[in-house]
């Protein structure tokens, strides 16, 4: 194949070694971008580090294509993977190739057997126990406004945890368990928007052999020594869980009836495979650190190593039931219909089930559209094993006037998967794309459209949860969480998005986060004005 310079693309805006890379990371996810997507399409290029060219796709057969060959065909490249084996040790994340079908083999019917029944009342009781500390905030005072993002985090961990693994983290309560503690540490790090020199730190890494990037992870540094101890006491926790659960499906002391946690179903799978497929116990820690990390970032030195696509799990359903409060903060009728919806469940929300969830229609599609607008998990990267074509659904025109309708595509070429711009991809979504309209996912228009018919995504058409062989093996989860939280927030407070701050710039952080403009240096937060109902 050919490289990829006869696509079209924008000039960078600074000279210099950073290419697009200062337009597409500074300013936010989809600033530059959904203008670019405006106007060279859905498949264009942009100058990476060096004057590297990069493609960035949201053509969603182009999408479907190359996560269907993710994992053996399509590679996450050497940086991510590293990242990804430091922080959660080798698993799924990290693991390429025959390892991760073997991984995936062994985890994904965990995630499709694993009782929704016991699930959504862990779900409701963490979410009550959010909006009790919420409560306190609020006082007696008749509105307040507060920072929402500490504590959603704290209850996505709290939920992950428990059913997970019937692990009490108790991070809403801030107990001292030092795994919660390490992560703690972890999570109050700042999210700005990256300047140039981190931008040039993040990305320089990547064109560095992977010996190398091991032998940086030597280096004495504040924030990688942070991420280390969270590996540390994860890593003990892990192997004590591993250990107990092992011995007790040993002793057929597993109730098969009993409200099955992850662990028990990945340890029970694990035992009826052949011994060469099965995991080893340090694999099996890895799955379970992976449960429970999510991506993280920091805006000192050497973790700049992180990479800005590092993801893992709290972070990411915390930040998306952030970005759908934001939206709803803006649409007071949109809450009202909601707790139309939560009034009339015939058992009330202390025994929310997961078919109350699913029966309420208009609840689903304010969530659907807020995970559109917002997909935490902005531009995942990945390049091919061998050279390839790409094929698209709709022709785009190169630099000297040629319609294609594949992309022939070398070995290594690095494609960024723009979820944020599929989200937002006028063909499928019609010409209200960038505006929140719930009612798209309830009656579709021409102008107003749901995505159906796009080949692309576990979910709904979204993008969010990408597809194919690497596709997020915890949507349904996530799903449930944060409609679970929606319904328990809302049956609660109402919430208004106060006219004078600052607008909410999306940073890109590892898992996109929420950021006030002007504010960029205090990090993650989103502040919303709560009263009682
Ligand atoms: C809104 C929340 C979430 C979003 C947006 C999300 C998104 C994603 C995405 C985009 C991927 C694929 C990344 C890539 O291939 O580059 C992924 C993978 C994965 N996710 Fe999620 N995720 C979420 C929550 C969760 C939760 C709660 C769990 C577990 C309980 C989970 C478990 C996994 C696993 C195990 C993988 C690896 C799959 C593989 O490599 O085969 N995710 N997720």
């Amino acid at each position: 194949a050919t490289p990829i310079s006869s696509i079209d693309g924008p000039v960078a805006q600074v000279v210099g070694i950073l290419g697009n890379f200062w337009e597409y990371y500074h300013f936010g996810v989809g600033v530059h971008e959904f203008k670019w997507q405006e106007k060279y399409g859905a498949v264009y290029r942009i100058k990476a580090l060096f004057g590297e060219d990069r493609l960035i796709v949201a053509d969603p057969k182009a999408l479907q294509y190359i996560y269907q060959g993710a994992g053996t065909k399509w590679l996450k490249p050497e940086l991510r993977r590293e990242f990804g084996r430091i922080f959660l040790g080798r698993g799924i994340a990290w693991a390429q190739g025959d390892d991760h079908k073997r991984h995936r083999k062994i985890l994904a019917p965990a995630f499709t057997n694993i009782r929704t029944h016991s699930m959504i009342p862990v779900f409701s009781d963490t979410a009550e126990r959010m909006c009790q500390r919420w409560q306190e905030e609020l006082g007696t005072a008749p509105l307040r406004r507060i920072e929402v993002t500490d504590l959603l985090l704290r209850a996505t961990l709290d939920a992950v945890g428990e059913v997970g693994f019937h692990y009490k983290f108790n991070s809403l309560e801030n107990n001292d368990n030092p795994l919660a503690k390490a992560y703690q540490s972890l999570l109050v790090n700042s999210f700005g928007l990256p300047s140039k020199g981190k931008i040039f730190a993040q990305h320089a890494l990547g064109y560095l052999p992977v010996s190398i990037i091991q032998s940086l992870e030597k280096l004495p540094s504040r924030s990688l020594a942070g991420l280390k101890n969270v590996a540390r006491e994860g890593h003990t926790v892990a192997m004590q869980l591993v250990n107990e659960k092992k011995a007790a499906v040993s002793r057929g002391g597993v109730d098969v009836n009993d409200d099955e946690d992850f662990l028990d179903l990945i340890v029970k799978a694990n035992l009826s495979e052949h011994r060469e497929s099965q995991l080893s116990e340090e694999e099996l820690s890895a799955q379970m650190r992976h449960l429970t990390v999510l991506a993280y970032d920091d805006n000192s030195s050497l973790i700049d190593l992180t990479y800005t696509d590092l993801f893992l799990l709290d972070e990411t359903t915390a930040n998306s039931i952030a970005f759908v409060l934001y939206e709803i903060s803006k649409h007071p009728e949109v809450q009202e219909k909601i707790r139309q919806e939560i009034v009339s469940l015939k058992m009330g929300i202390k025994k929310l089930s997961a078919n109350d969830l699913e029966l309420m229609t208009y609840t689903r599609a304010v969530m659907k559209e807020g995970l559109r607008l917002h997909p935490v998990v902005y531009g995942p990267f990945l390049y091919p094993a061998e050279d390839d074509v790409i094929p698209l659904s709709r022709p785009i025109r190169t630099i000297d006037g040629r319609m294609i309708s594949e992309i022939p595509i070398a070995k290594g070429q690095i494609v960024h998967v723009s979820v944020s711009g599929y989200n937002r991809l006028k063909d499928i979504w019609g010409e209200t794309a960038h505006e929140f309209h719930p009612e798209r996912w309830l009656q579709p228009s021409e102008g107003c459209k749901d995505g159906s018919g796009s080949p692309f995504g576990v979910y709904s058409n979204l993008g969010n949860f990408v597809g194919g062989a690497q596709s997020c093996l915890g949507w349904r989860f996530a799903i449930y969480e944060i409609q679970t939280f929606l319904v328990h927030i809302l049956s609660n407070f109402k919430l208004t998005y106060p006219g004078d701050l600052p607008r909410v710039i999306r940073a890109t952080s590892g898992v996109m986060a929420p950021v006030l403009e002007g504010e960029e240096e205090k990090g993650k937060r989103l502040v919303l004005q709560i009263s009682l109902i």
